[in-house]
């Protein structure tokens, strides 16, 4: 079998007096790595890209983590400047791909901010900072230089009971590293929690009869994808699900 071909979304940065379409190199080698698969960076053009077209020639997405967060106008409520950076082409590009992809059955692995435009994309809220509501803990990432301290394993969370997670790494607690400020708020249509943190937090979700393999978790599994176990196993996964996908999809 020829190797499947994952798009990963990407963020767009200004560099040198120009846009950039960038992606953390992290979840490129999780990619390749973790789910023996071949990553293809899709640009954030939004509505120039004709996303069928492109979901037509590979065999999975994966929506990865950024600090900027989603543009609250697309949950119907109002942007602050202390809520950013946003970014607009990266909403423009990666809600709609989410929800074409998962109409077609394309597997789907959703991470942080991934899993965030996932619950927008299918009609959910955020919380935004929610170090600051009452009831929650701080999930921001510790304050340091050095990437490994940043996404450090931070707190365990339940596995939902009989769900898509449970089936991919087992019913016990695990512990997870926790970089963000934001959280799913209401759910989006047809999106089942999968695991919580103990304040609550929605920490994992898939989609109810989706018809193809979709997952979404708010930590990283991309960063230690080839030491800890839980991340190994979700990659491993993903990477099952889009070489089945690529199997019935050409046959090889
Ligand atoms: N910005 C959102 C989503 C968080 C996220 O994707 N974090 C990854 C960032 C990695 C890093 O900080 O280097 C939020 O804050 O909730």
């Amino acid at each position: 079998m020829t190797k499947p071909l994952v798009l990963v979304t990407a963020d767009v940065k200004s560099i040198d007096g120009f846009n950039w379409h960038a992606v953390n190199s992290t979840y490129l080698q999780a990619i390749l790595k973790g789910s023996d698969a071949i990553p293809m960076i899709l640009p954030a053009l939004g509505a120039e890209l004709d996303l069928d077209a492109a979901l037509d020639q590979v065999d999975g997405v994966v929506a990865t983590g950024s600090r900027s967060n989603v543009n609250p106008q697309l949950y119907g409520q109002a942007p602050t400047e202390e809520n950013g950076p946003y970014d607009p082409d990266r909403d423009a590009t990666t809600l709609p791909l989410l929800k074409r992809a998962i109409e077609r059955g394309v597997p789907v692995f959703a991470i942080c901010r991934g899993m965030q435009e996932l619950n927008v994309a299918l009609g959910g809220t955020l919380l935004t900072e929610i170090q600051t509501l009452s009831g929650r803990k701080d999930h921001r990432a510790p304050a340091s230089e050095r990437q490994d301290e940043r996404f450090r394993i931070a707190h365990p969370v339940e596995v939902a009971s009989g769900g898509c997670l449970e089936a991919v790494i087992g019913a016990e607690p695990f512990e997870v590293n926790s970089l963000h400020r934001q959280a799913v708020g209401d759910l989006g249509n047809g999106l089942i929690i999968e695991a919580q943190a103990a304040d609550g937090t929605v920490e994992a979700m898939s989609v109810q009869d989706s018809p193809g393999y979709v997952l979404a978790t708010q930590w990283h599994p991309e960063y230690w994808v080839m030491t800890d176990g839980p991340s190994k196993k979700l990659f491993a996964a993903f990477g099952n699900a889009v070489r089945a996908y690529r199997q019935k999809r050409l046959g090889h």
